[in-house]
């Protein structure tokens, strides 16, 4: 098992600065996935551990071996990377069996002998040897990408957004599927993804680029609970914002005084209370009905009804903000309905310098 190391990796088109300074660590035989809005640098940086393209500066190296350092580049085929890319960009000539053995030496190649054995592994039915791309299906497809990616033993695998093009039906098994395979090979793994439920499920580890900068590397439960700013807070799910005075160990915001969870100084212990704002996850608010004691008055402007749960905006009484909660898809209010809201756990604190976007909070 091999781990991969970015140290300070930068990368300009002309003048446009892609990459500005990355250091990433992916330890050996583990997912990291890559997450960032489109145009922030993910495939750019991707292209640059393939051997692709050069970065301006920096080093980047894969188990002991340094593959770029200013002055020294090893091409492509000698870093022992897979490569699967958007579509999985198959040969449409080509059988399932010969795109899988493509990369291997031409012996290997026609012994055909792994095809059955990575079929097993992507978990698709060896009867699929002999077809061709366009008489399977985008998911099976994506598997065979990551068959052919696998063949030759790499040490790393890059995935480039390799879900993005199937549909909702097919994705979640695919992604299963191409998980198990590149945990049953030990292969050390980046996914690139703009899909942050697709980062959180999937990654041991989750590096949020902005920019062309990484700006939180966390595991998911981590990032989820303790977004760095209030822009990676609405990136890696919903949020709910709001303008708080912080104090120690409470922060009092329109859904009430609230208690903080800690987190690396954003909320230290302070006499003073400071202007800020708090983060709340639309599943941490509570409906209640409108007659009883507790909670805050609130109105439901709309409800969106997804199936297993359902989105509820509602309008703090008397004149806002406007919130959403996340509850369960049954017996749901009606747009109009008064109702009273409490917050479950804790929440994070945002002192203004902090903050990143909205809310627009003066200290
Ligand atoms: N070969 C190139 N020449 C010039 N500009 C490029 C080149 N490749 C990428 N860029 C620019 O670099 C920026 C980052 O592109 P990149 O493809 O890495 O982003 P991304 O995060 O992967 O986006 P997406 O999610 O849309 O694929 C973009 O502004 C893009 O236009």
């Amino acid at each position: 098992m091999t781990a991969l190391t970015i140290t300070g990796v930068t990368k300009s088109f002309g003048t446009t600065s892609v990459l500005e300074g990355i250091d990433l660590y992916v330890p050996a035989g583990s997912l990291t996935a890559v997450l960032g809005p489109s145009g922030c640098g993910k495939t750019t940086l991707l292209r640059l551990i393939a051997g692709f393209a050069d970065p301006d500066g920096g080093a980047i190296a894969i188990g002991d071996q340094t593959v770029f350092a200013p002055g020294r580049s090893v091409p492509p085929q000698r870093r022992r990377v897979g490569y699967v890319a958007q579509e999985g960009a198959l040969f449409p000539h080509l059988s399932v069996a010969a795109n899988i053995t493509f990369g291997l030496p031409r012996s290997a190649r026609r012994a055909g002998e792994r095809v059955p054995e990575l079929l097993d592994l992507v978990g698709l039915d060896r009867r699929l040897a002999s077809r061709f791309p366009h008489e399977l299906s985008g998911g099976q497809q994506q598997r065979v990408a990551l068959a052919r990616a696998l063949a030759p033993g790499p040490s790393v695998v890059l995935l480039d957004e390799p879900f993005s093009s199937l549909d909702a039906g097919l994705r979640e098994g695919t992604r299963r599927a191409v998980v198990q395979a590149l945990r049953e090979t030990s292969a050390t793994a980046v996914l690139v993804t703009h899909d942050q439920a697709e980062a959180l499920s999937l990654a041991d580890q989750v590096a949020v680029m902005r920019q062309g900068r990484l700006i939180q590397l966390d595991a998911p439960a981590k990032l989820y609970r303790y977004p760095c700013d209030t822009g990676v807070a609405g990136f890696v799910g919903e949020s709910v914002l709001l303008p708080a005075d912080l104090r120690d160990g409470e922060a009092e915001c329109a859904l009430g005084v609230l208690p903080l969870r800690d987190s690396d100084g954003a909320a230290e212990a302070s006499a003073q209370p400071r202007r800020g704002a708090v983060l709340i996850r639309p599943e941490q608010i509570r409906l209640h009905p409108f007659a009883d004691a507790a909670g805050v008055g609130a109105q439901v402007a709309d409800v969106s009804f997804f199936g297993h749960d359902a989105a509820v905006r509602l309008d703090l009484l008397p004149d806002g903000p406007r919130v959403t909660a996340r509850v369960l898809g049954q017996d749901l209010p009606v747009p109009g309905e008064l109702v009273r809201l409490t917050v479950t756990g804790d929440v994070l604190a945002y002192p203004a310098d902090r903050m990143l976007g909205t809310p627009a909070v003066t200290s």
